[in-house]
């Protein structure tokens, strides 16, 4: 399974050229991508990274990618990013590592954002994987509440039996939804609720889906 990850990894690293600042995502995924791509900066590639998570920063950093400070960048001109679900409009369900926030708010500034997956990760409907809310954790058992008013079960997420923190010191709840028909208004209604911080639905914002499959890699762009 991991052939596809890394071939898919290696096809999206080619996108990126001299003087880009590039948007690091997250993920097993984006592990293969990071490791292309510090391979192309020791033969000379001339880049700055914007990582999405610290554990993508502390292998940028260990691979001799060069980062920039994200107060002053003026842009992103592409940015590389994994996925946990696509669907047929090429929307992702995303925060699986617990990274969405961050990813988002990189993600969200690309001129350009290539989503890397292997054939696992395309579906018809997003919804299967549970959808990560990231929530700040003051009284989030009444925002988990409101949550599952929507048609969900929410779970808190937990590591090594306590809560996972993530990166922006919150709490992520995994809200399972079996189908998600309309992600763009289940967003836009999770995002009302006082206590969410951000919901793993990317609605519209990729611009390629790069699948690996098979030992090849099918590029989809949005129609
Ligand atoms: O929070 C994690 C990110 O959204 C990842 O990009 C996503 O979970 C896909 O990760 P992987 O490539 O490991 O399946």
């Amino acid at each position: 399974m991991d052939t596809n990850k890394k071939l898919v990894a290696e096809k999206a690293v080619e996108e990126i050229k001299d003087g880009m600042t590039v948007g690091l995502g997250s993920g097993s995924t984006v592990y293969w991508m990071l490791q292309a791509l510090g391979e192309r900066v020791k033969d000379g590639l001339e880049i700055v990274g914007i990582p999405t998570s610290q554990k993508t920063e502390k292998l940028a950093k260990e691979l001799g990618i060069p980062l920039a400070d994200f107060s002053s960048v003026d842009g992103i001109d592409l940015a590389i990013d994994g996925a946990d679900e696509v669907d047929p409009h090429l929307n992702l369900l995303k925060g699986g590592g617990g990274s969405l926030v961050r990813e988002k708010i990189v993600d969200i500034l690309a001129k350009r954002l290539i989503i890397i997956v292997d054939e696992t990760k395309v579906v018809d409907y997003l919804g299967t994987f549970p959808l990560p809310v990231e929530v700040v954790p003051f009284g989030w058992e009444t925002t988990s509440k409101r949550i599952a008013e929507y048609g969900c079960l929410p779970r808190r997420r937990e590591q090594n039996g306590e809560a996972f923190i993530s990166d922006n010191g919150n709490y992520i709840l995994d809200c399972d939804f079996e189908s998600i028909e309309k992600p763009a208004e289940l967003h836009e209604n999770l995002k009302m609720l006082v206590g969410v911080v951000e919901t793993g639905l990317f609605i519209n914002m990729a611009d390629v889906v790069m699948v690996g499959h098979a030992g090849m890699v099918d590029v989809l762009t949005k129609a």
